[in-house]
This record gives structure tokens, sequence and C-alpha cells, in this order.
């Protein structure tokens, strides 16, 4: 009663190099030839592929049989060459959730907004436009003002994000052991100028308070040696900064390239800036917190949709049985693995969004404007119709905080530069298919762009 086996021809790598490759493509082939669970061979390992969304929660909801320590532990020591075995799992989600969800998120918002609102004016020019790559661009104003949010800011952020770009765009390979010669000295080059950056000023010990300081506090409490401390905060760099600027580019570029959705968008904004608060009450009111902006928030779910493409790895800890929500019943193995991967299905599963590779602004949107959030397969409603920030115990923590950051980047670049494409034919560039499973995708080139300072705004 096992899940179809697909071993592949290669011995011991099985379908490995077709899934790093592009794992999109080469599961939508496997789902074609099995259906919607099989089992497929990669680098010695058996993983159950489970793309029924109806079915995720006998997965996601397990922790008896299904973990997810080991292969995280394996997967950072590989990338970060960092060992947090003796770190308590529960305890660090519960730190992450009061960090990033309890009453300190109002005040990291602020912090935020403040930090987009500097670098993004300091990039400008009055008068003048200026080209640059919107990949470039949204990817560093956003790290920029991330890491100026949370780290401890004694090194210029610039510095931080070209090492960091470096690092990042190495380590789908590093994770995978595929890199060549001359990528492993420089992925292991950025990475030690990474822990050099990011380590902490000791003299600036007493007086400086950060999030930063804070997680080292924390790992310190848990026992974890100093040399690991300062590794982690790489680890952390990347969890916390390398998915929100991906984001807001697909995002932007998605308006650039879809005009009726840029339209409605302005629109929506348009009425927002009418509330924003121009007196000297301090704090002043934000337009953005207190008024719904249900254009923007179905533009960035339908973003997400196109462009999210987490994996969720389980390893089996003990032969299990797995129950399909249509009544199937499989049995796994204890020592291989189950993957789900959202991205095929339910994002781009064309029984639950029509025609899934296009960008639809409103897709998520009811006529009423309230959230569009029925969607079906097989008859059933589904939970699972939408999963960018993944789910269960490993689900994203910083989902409002990124929420928040990304609609004020929008609402702060719309609102006060003029953006325009370079090219108005200009279209998307494609995906990178090696980044499949890691987060955000990135694309594959960028797109020209070229703004300026709005002219009422440098005319007062
Ligand atoms: C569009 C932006 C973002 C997306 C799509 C996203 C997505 C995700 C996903 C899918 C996971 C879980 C991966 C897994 O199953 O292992 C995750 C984990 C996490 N995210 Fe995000 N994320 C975003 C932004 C952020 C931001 C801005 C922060 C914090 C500043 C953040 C903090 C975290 C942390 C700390 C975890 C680890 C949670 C854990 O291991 O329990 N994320 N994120
Ligand atoms: C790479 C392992 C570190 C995991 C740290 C954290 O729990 C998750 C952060 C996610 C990360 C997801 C990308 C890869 C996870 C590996 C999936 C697999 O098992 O193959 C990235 C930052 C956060 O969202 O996207």
């Amino acid at each position: 009663n096992e899940p179809p086996l697909d071993k592949g021809w290669i011995p011991w790598l099985g379908h490995a190099l077709d899934f790093g490759k592009d794992a999109a493509n080469f599961l939508t082939r496997m789902k074609e030839k099995h259906g919607d669970i099989f089992t497929v061979r990669v680098a010695g390992i058996y993983v159950t592929v489970l793309l029924d969304p109806n079915s995720f929660d006998s997965v996601v909801c397990d922790t008896t049989f299904l973990e997810f320590t080991r292969i995280r532990n394996q997967l950072i020591k590989k990338i970060f060459n960092l060992q947090l075995e003796e770190i308590d799992q529960a305890s660090e989600r519960r730190w992450m959730e009061w960090q990033f969800q309890g009453p300190s998120l109002v005040e990291l918002n602020t912090t935020m907004k403040y930090h987009l609102q500097t670098v993004l004016l300091k990039t400008l020019h009055p008068l003048e436009w200026r080209e640059d790559g919107l990949f470039d661009l949204c990817y560093s104003l956003l790290f920029k003002a991330g890491f100026l949010t949370l780290f401890e800011r004694r090194v210029n952020p610039e510095l931080v994000y070209n090492q960091f770009r470096q690092f990042d765009d190495l380590l789908a390979k590093l994770a995978r052991s595929s890199l060549k010669g001359d990528e492993k000295n420089s992925a292991r080059l950025s990475r030690e100028r990474l822990w050099e950056l990011l380590s902490p000023d000791r003299q600036s010990e007493a007086e400086s308070v950060s999030w930063q300081k804070s997680y080292h506090h924390f790992l310190q409490e848990q026992g974890v040696s100093a040399e690991m401390q300062n590794r982690a905060l790489l680890l952390q760099l990347w969890t916390t900064q390398c998915n929100a600027g991906p984001a807001a580019f697909w995002l932007l570029g998605f308006l650039l390239t879809h005009p009726e959705a840029m339209d409605a968008v302005k629109s929506e904004i348009r009425g927002l800036s009418a509330l924003q608060d121009t007196s000297t009450q301090h704090p002043p009111i934000d337009p953005l917190e207190t008024h719904r902006t249900p254009v923007l928030d179905s533009v960035l779910s339908e973003t997400l949709r196109l462009t999210a493409a987490v994996m969720i790895n389980r390893e089996v800890i003990q032969d299990k049985t797995l129950h399909m929500a249509d009544g199937r019943v499989f049995h796994l193995r204890r020592g291989d693995r189950v993957c789900l991967f959202p991205f095929l299905s339910p994002q781009m599963d064309p029984e639950i969004h029509s025609e899934p590779q296009m960008f639809k602004y409103d897709r998520f949107l009811n006529e009423d404007m309230s959230v569009k959030d029925h969607f079906y397969k097989d008859g059933r409603k589904l939970k699972y119709y939408t999963m960018p920030w993944g789910a269960g115990r490993n689900a994203c923590v910083g989902k409002h905080f990124a929420v928040t950051a990304i609609k004020q980047f929008v609402f702060l670049l719309l609102t006060r530069l003029d953006v325009e494409l370079c090219d108005p034919q200009a279209k998307l560039p494609p995906i990178q298919s090696s980044r499949y499973g890691f987060g955000m995708l990135q694309p594959d080139g960028d797109l020209q762009i070229r703004y300026r300072m709005k002219k009422t705004q440098h005319q007062t």
C-alpha cells in the first residue's frame, strides 16, 4: 500500500539532478505520470511528494510520526556551517513569536517605516530620473531598512547587502552540494565576511538595544557557544531578509506590466493619501494601519500565489499510515521523507485557480470588496488555497511584520515617486528555476525602470 515509486535511472542520485535544476517542472511531470502522491529517489533518499492540498493536514499537523528538526539541522549545517543542536526548538519558536507577533510588533513596524522612508529618499536626486533594475532596487531597499530595524547599526548596510547578495545567489547550490570549485570559495568567503560584519560590537554592548542583541542573549541562555552564536546571526539575517525584497519586486513588477491593476491600486491609495495625517500630532496617524486596503491585499496574495515556492519537508520517524482526503490510504516507511510543494497545488492548480499562470489582481477579492477565501478542489472547500507562509509549527512568524513592510514600501514608492518601465513593452523576467523550495522565487534577469521624486514634493 505504498505510493507509486519512481527511482529514476541514475544509481543512488535518482532524480536529484532534475529536482535541483527545476523542481516545478520535474514534479509536474511526475504528477502527470503518477497522480497527486508518489515517491521519488533523490540523492539516496526516498521522498514521498504529496500534491493534494485537501490532504495536507495529515502531514502538517502530524508531530508524532513526522518531524522537521533533523532536516532543518542538516540544512543549517550545510548552508551556514552552523550547529544549533542544543537549542530547544519549541523555546526558539516561542521566542520568535514573542519578538515578531507580541507587543513589540508595533514598535518594529514604526522603526521599519522610518528606515524605509530614509533609505528610499536617500537614493533620490530631486528632478532627476534614475534608472535601475527593479529587483535590485526592491531587494536593496527592503534589506537595508530591515537590517537597520533588527540588527546593530555599526556597519554600513550597503556593505552587508552586497555580501549578502553574493551569498544568497549561491545558497540553493550550497544546500544541494552542487557548487563548482570557484563558487565554493566564493560562498565560503562571503559567509566568513558576513560573520565578521555581523559580529557584535563589544564596546557598544552596554548602551545599544536591538533585536540582534536579544537574540544573542537568547542563544547564550540556551548554552550555544560564542562562535555558533555569531554564525546564527547569518541564519537569521537570511531568514528575515530573503523574502520581503523579492516579494516587493514581483508585486511592483506585476503592477507595472498590468496597467488595470496599477490603476486600481493607485485609486485605492489616492483614497488613503487623502486621509494621511498632516497635523503635528505624534505619532501621526497612518492610514495604512487604520484603513482596509482590499485591492492591495488581493494584489499581494496574487503575487505570493505566483512567486512563493517553499517546500515543506518532514522526516518519517515511525512507519506512518497516511489518510488522504478522498479515502485512499498509503503506508510511509520510517527513514523516508514527505514533501509538500504548495506552489504546484494549490497555488498553480488549474482546478483551484482558473488560468493559474495569469496575474489577476482581483483573484482574492469578492464583488463587495471582502476577501475571497472560498476555493474548491474535488468539490471540497479548501483550507489551503494558497500557502506562501508555510503552515503548522514552522509557518512564518514574521508574516504580519512582512505584510506591513511590503505595503508600506509599495505605498511610499507609489505616493512619493514617479515610476515607469524604461521599455513600456517590457515583460517580467522569467523565474530562476533552481530556487524552487527556498522561499520567494527570484527572477532570472531584471526589469529596468526609471524613477524620480514626484514634482509636488520637491516643489514644496
Ligand atoms: C514575503 C515575505 C515572507 C515570506 C513569503 C515568508 C515565508 C516563510 C515561510 C514559508 C517560512 C516557513 C518555512 C518552513 O516551512 O520551514 C518562514 C519562516 C520564517 N520566517 Fe518568513 N517569510 C517572509 C518574511 C519574513 C520576515 C520579514 C521575517 C522577519 C523579519 C520572517 C521571519 C521568519 C522566521 C523567523 C521563520 C522561521 C520560523 C520557524 O522556523 O519556526 N519572515 N517564512
Ligand atoms: C535553510 C534551513 C533553515 C530553515 C530556517 C527557517 O526555519 C526557515 C526559513 C524559511 C526559508 C525556507 C527555505 C528553505 C527551507 C528548506 C526547505 C527544505 O527542507 O528543503 C526561507 C526563509 C524562510 O522562508 O523562506
